[in-house]
Parts: structure tokens; C-alpha cells; sequence
């Protein structure tokens, strides 16, 4: 795959890895065990949306949770990758928001079932440009903000990450192989909460990347794409 290709990351077809519960404080706010190990899920190439497009509510969910995270681009595949040489495999990064519908998300845990229905929908990924890795030194040094109809909601760093970028990296490799394109959402920070049909979701990455992105509610009709 090209660089340019890279760049455009959400055309390229490939997987989106997520972690959940990387944040001590959105674990306990959700009253969620600390993890020992990363938390990893799906979500497939058509949960992208870029801005310009608005994020659907699914038809089958009342109460659609944001969650701001910091994307990490893969640029060189591998497999079963050492923590100490994990960033040479990455490309960029991403500023992404990991829409769930809580509401479904909750009834899935009640029944042990898996996530897909509260993570997996389309739209479910909004992301930002592609953000070249030197504009961001080091990872663990990012500073992540959220807001709903201009009040602030989400705020943290990286620095507070259980699990660090190069671990993920090597422990999602010794899962599943990553390919150039793929994309990893490493968590959310704290203050994660509903948002409307009609709201106006601004996110950003402290002084590199924002983004502006509306909701709109998914209609339930059968239709081409
Ligand atoms: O749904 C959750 O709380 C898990 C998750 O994605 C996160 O922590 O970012
Ligand atoms: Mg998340």
C-alpha cells in the first residue's frame, strides 16, 4: 500500500481494533473492573464516517454514548511485534470517537453476548484527516478534549493510559497480524455521556487536529450503497 493510500486510511477496506477500559477513571465511571490485560473488539471499514457526514443513532438504540480516543494508523504490517520496536510500525495517528449505544452495550453484558450491536453499526467511527507521526513526538503525551453543543464533557491525556501504545501494539499483534491501514482506537478517557439527534459533537487533539461532526438518527429502510 502507498503512503498516499495510508493517508486515506478509512478507504482502504481494513480492520479497526479498539481497546476498551485503557483509562482508570472511565473504567470506575462506568463501574467497570480494572483490566490486566487490554480489552479488544471490532468494528468494521463501513463504521467510518468523516466530516461532512453526519453520525446515525441506530434505529434500534436511545441512548448513543461518545467516547473520544486517540487512533493509532498501522503503516508496516507484522505479527507477534516486540513492544521495543512497535512504533516502527506505526504510520500516524487519528483523532476517532468510539460511538456506542449504551443502552445495547448494557443489555449485552447482561446477557454475556458480545458488543458488535453497540459498536459495530455505521457510523460508528467518526474519524479526523490522517495526522503524520511526527506531529505527534510521543503518544503518551496527548491531550484529548470532547465537547456537545460547545460544553466541554470529555478531557484527559494519554499519559493516563493503563496499557501504552507499543503495548497494544504488540499485544493486538499476538492476537491477529496487522496490516498497513489497519487502525487501533486505544480508549477513552472519563466523562463519556448521551448525545441527541441535532447535537453539534466538536473533539479534538490539543493543538494539532479538530473536528466538527452533527448526529442524525439511522433510518430503518432497505437501500443500495
Ligand atoms: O465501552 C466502553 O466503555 C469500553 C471502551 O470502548 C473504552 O473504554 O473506550
Ligand atoms: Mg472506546
Amino acid at each position: 500500500m502507498s503512503t498516499r493510500n495510508v493517508a486515506r486510511f478509512w478507504e482502504c477496506g481494513k480492520k479497526i481494533i479498539c481497546v476498551g477500559r485503557n483509562y482508570a477513571e472511565h473504567a470506575k465511571e462506568l463501574k467497570n473492573e480494572l483490566p490486566t490485560e487490554p480489552v479488544l473488539f471490532l468494528k468494521p471499514p463501513t463504521a467510518y464516517v468523516k466530516e461532512g457526514s453526519p453520525i446515525l443513532v441506530p434505529h434500534y438504540s436511545s441512548n448513543l454514548h461518545h467516547e473520544v480516543e486517540l487512533g493509532v494508523v498501522v503503516g508496516k504490517a507484522g505479527r507477534d511485534i516486540p513492544q521495543t520496536s512497535a512504533m516502527q510500525h506505526v504510520a500516524g495517528y487519528a483523532l476517532c470517537l468510539d460511538m456506542t449505544a449504551r443502552d445495547v452495550q448494557d443489555q449485552c453484558k447482561a446477557k454475556g453476548l458480545p458488543w458488535t450491536l453497540a459498536k459495530a453499526f455505521d457510523t460508528s467511527c467518526p474519524v479526523s484527516d490522517f495526522i503524520p507521526k511526527e506531529r505527534i513526538p510521543d503518544p503518551a503525551r496527548v491531550e484529548l478534549w470532547l465537547r456537545v453543543n460547545n460544553v466541554i464533557r470529555q478531557r484527559g491525556s494519554t499519559a493516563q493510559m493503563i496499557f501504552s501504545v507499543p503495548c497494544l501494539i504488540s499485544y493486538i499483534s499476538g492476537v491477529m497480524a496487522l496490516e498497513e491501514g489497519d487502525l487501533i482506537l486505544t480508549g477513552t478517557p472519563k466523562g463519556v455521556g448521551a448525545v441527541n439527534e441535532h447535537d453539534e459533537l466538536q473533539a479534538g487533539i490539543e493543538g494539532v487536529i479538530n473536528m466538527t461532526f452533527t448526529v442524525g438518527r439511522q433510518a430503518f429502510t432497505s437501500s443500495d450503497i
